[in-house]
């Protein structure tokens, strides 16, 4: 193996998404299954002999692309030379309790995070937040870092992506990979905006071959957007093993790349596109190529879209302006 290793510090490393997520890393199913892999696992003092337990099983593996895990409670250390942050640590939502309660509680986490990293981490660090609430703990981490530039810190809707491609393809039939060009706007929260318009099911736009305004209103978009209540009120805990997936997904393409004629979704720093104001770190239909995002332009937002991005964008705005209320930004 002649390539240089890429460190990957995944945080909250003892937690279920980290237990769903470290095996794949490993494996090469983020970065490709020619990338060799280091690992720095940051978990809070009382995790870290879980962690430790999770570090002999990944050993146990004997993964050919593993080349080192390391361990740790300062977010300086775990972040020393990172070239990928996946921010999984948080305080997960428990049954009956909002997002918005969780500002305050996660807060604290990702600004001292986003300092060690802005300090810390390669020059080429991509930081993924998935610890909720996701889009706003991107923003602080990232207002931490001025070092970096903004559009290196992202928030995953990507399982809420794929968990419209799978409802999408229940109803029409069609297989998740004849469905493309599908977009999560805004938060990843219940406001969060499904969108098929510019959809297609097998080269057809997907709005018309649904043809049901009905369904999309009652239905789709409210099955995606409480998918994440509806999975802990079903298992009493948050999605893991989906989640987990999702966050493959997200940096894969980030690295990778998008296929041609397609898009996916992803949180990314706003610059102004399709009214959402700049600075904020929304939801938004997006390519990626030679390891950058970039915002699709150019696509028509009819009335029924509008009034939902504009909902969705200003819970943005208001967590925005909690979290610059508590100094956290
Ligand atoms: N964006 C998304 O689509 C999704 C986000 N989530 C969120 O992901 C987060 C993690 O979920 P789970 O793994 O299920 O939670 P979990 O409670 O099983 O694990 C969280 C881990 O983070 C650790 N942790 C807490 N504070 C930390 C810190 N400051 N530094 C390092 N580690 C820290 C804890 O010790 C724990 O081991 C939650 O916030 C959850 O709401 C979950 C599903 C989907
Ligand atoms: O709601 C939660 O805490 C978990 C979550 O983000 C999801 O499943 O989408």
């Amino acid at each position: 193996m002649t390539r240089t290793p890429v460190t990957v510090t995944v945080t909250g490393a003892a937690g279920q998404i980290g237990y769903a997520l470290l095996f794949r890393i490993a494996s090469g199913q983020l970065l490709g299954a020619d990338v060799p892999v280091k690992l720095r696992l940051l978990e809070i003092p009382q995790g870290l002999k879980a962690a430790e337990g999770t570090a002999m099983e990944l050993d146990d593996c004997a993964f050919p692309l593993l080349q080192g895990i390391d361990i740790s409670d300062d977010p300086n250390v775990a972040f020393d030379g990172a070239n990928v942050a996946l921010l999984v640590g948080a305080r997960p939502r428990t049954k009956g309790m909002e997002r918005g309660d969780l500002l305050e509680a996660n807060g604290g986490i990702f600004k001292p995070q986003g300092k060690a990293i802005n300090d810390h981490a390669a020059d080429d660090i991509k930081v993924l937040v998935v610890g909720n609430p996701a889009n706003t703990n991107a923003l602080i981490a990232q207002a931490a870092a001025p070092d970096v530039p903004a559009e290196r810190f992202t928030a995953m809707t990507r399982l809420d992506h794929n968990r419209a491609l799978s409802q999408l393809s229940k109803k029409t039939g069609a297989p998740v990979s004849e469905i493309k060009k599908l977009t999560i706007w805004g938060n990843h929260s219940a406001t969060q905006y499904p969108d098929v318009f510019h959809a297609e099911v097998a080269g057809k736009n997907a709005a018309e071959v649904v043809n049901d305004e009905q369904w999309l209103a009652d239905t789709f978009i409210p099955t995606v957007a409480k998918r994440g209540a509806a999975i802990i009120e079903a298992r009493g805990a948050s999605s893991a093993a989906s989640a987990a997936n999702a966050a493959i997904d997200h940096v894969h393409t980030w690295v990778n790349g998008t296929a041609a004629g397609d898009w996916t979704s992803a949180g990314v720093v706003s610059d102004g596109s399709y009214g959402v104001p700049q600075g904020l770190i929304s939801s938004f239909p997006v390519t990626a190529k030679d390891g950058k995002f970039e915002i699709v332009q150019g696509l028509d937002i009819n009335e029924f879209s509008r009034t939902r991005i504009d909902a969705s964008v200003k819970e943005l705005e208001d967590e925005r302006e909690a979290v610059r209320g508590l100094g956290l930004i």
